[in-house]
């Protein structure tokens, strides 16, 4: 279980995460939903532990284990994830060089195209296309997702999954979403788009960085709709945390 602990996090005074508490357990979906600002970005750095994202307050625990001041590498190495919004691009390297990680991966050519293929991307076009300015930002995003197939990290942080991914393709992230449940990672879909997050378990509704609600995602879009859609000062929240039953 990957666990956020009153979790704060301040840029220049100004509190982005204000007391954060979200467990995330093995195998099952999740969705940090929020509209443009509430924090929902900040709250995947913080957990990957990108430079400059350590919180101001509170803890993160993998497995019970403090993971607070463990770097990006020491907690990629642990099995935690982060699929950019704006994925990067690696000049020089092939989509074949990249999934197998220059050779070290153990997987076989015909797992790297079977990735490809679920991901929309077909080998023959693109085992040997360079991951650079020359891929679109949908298919560098598509490569990544072929990335997380082969990987199979433990918990797969996908920051706005479907930007720059046509609407068709929604089916296609949202295998690979169950994919990673069904090997017993944890897809955590950081989205501001109820339509992504219908495909979870369960979700955290955020807003100027507080939790305004957590549980099932169907309860959890309806008061994204009854409150978000209709809210005429959007990033400043209600007073109180909605507690949904039947978590
Ligand atoms: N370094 C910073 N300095 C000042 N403000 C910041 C900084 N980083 C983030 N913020 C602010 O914190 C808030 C949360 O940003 P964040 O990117 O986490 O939001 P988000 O929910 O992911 O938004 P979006 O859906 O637009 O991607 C925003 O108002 C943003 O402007």
């Amino acid at each position: 279980m990957l666990e956020l602990r009153n979790v704060s996090h301040e840029v220049s005074g100004k509190k982005i995460l204000n007391n954060i508490s979200m467990k995330f357990i093995s195998g099952r979906k999740y969705a940090i939903l929020g509209t443009n600002g509430a924090g929902k970005s900040t709250i995947g750095y913080v957990m990957m532990g990108l430079d400059g994202y350590k919180p101001t307050s509170g803890q993160i625990f993998l497995n019970g284990n403090d993971i607070t001041n463990f770097n990006v590498f020491e907690r990629a190495k642990a099995g935690i994830t982060l699929m950019w919004q704006e994925p990067a691009r690696y000049d020089g390297l092939t989509i074949y060089t990249y999934l197998t990680l220059g050779g070290k991966l153990d997987v076989t050519k015909d797992e790297v195209e079977e990735a490809l293929e679920k991901v929309g991307l077909s080998p023959k076009i693109y085992l040997n296309r360079f991951v650079d300015k020359s891929l679109s930002g949908g298919e560098r995003k598509r490569v990544e997702l072929a990335s997380i197939i082969l990987l199979k990290p433990k918990f797969v942080i996908l920051d706005e999954p479907d930007s720059g991914i046509d609407l068709m393709s929604l089916d296609m992230i949202n295998q690979v979403i169950d994919f990673i449940a069904d090997y017993g990672g944890t897809p955590i879909v950081i989205t501001h788009r109820e339509e992504m997050a219908y495909n979870t378990e369960e979700a955290y509704l955020l807003c100027a960085g507080k939790i305004l609600a957590n549980g099932e995602t169907k309860q959890v879009i309806q008061i994204f709709k009854n409150i978000c859609d209709t809210c005429d000062h959007p990033n400043s929240p209600v007073s109180k945390e909605l507690k949904i039953d039947g978590r």
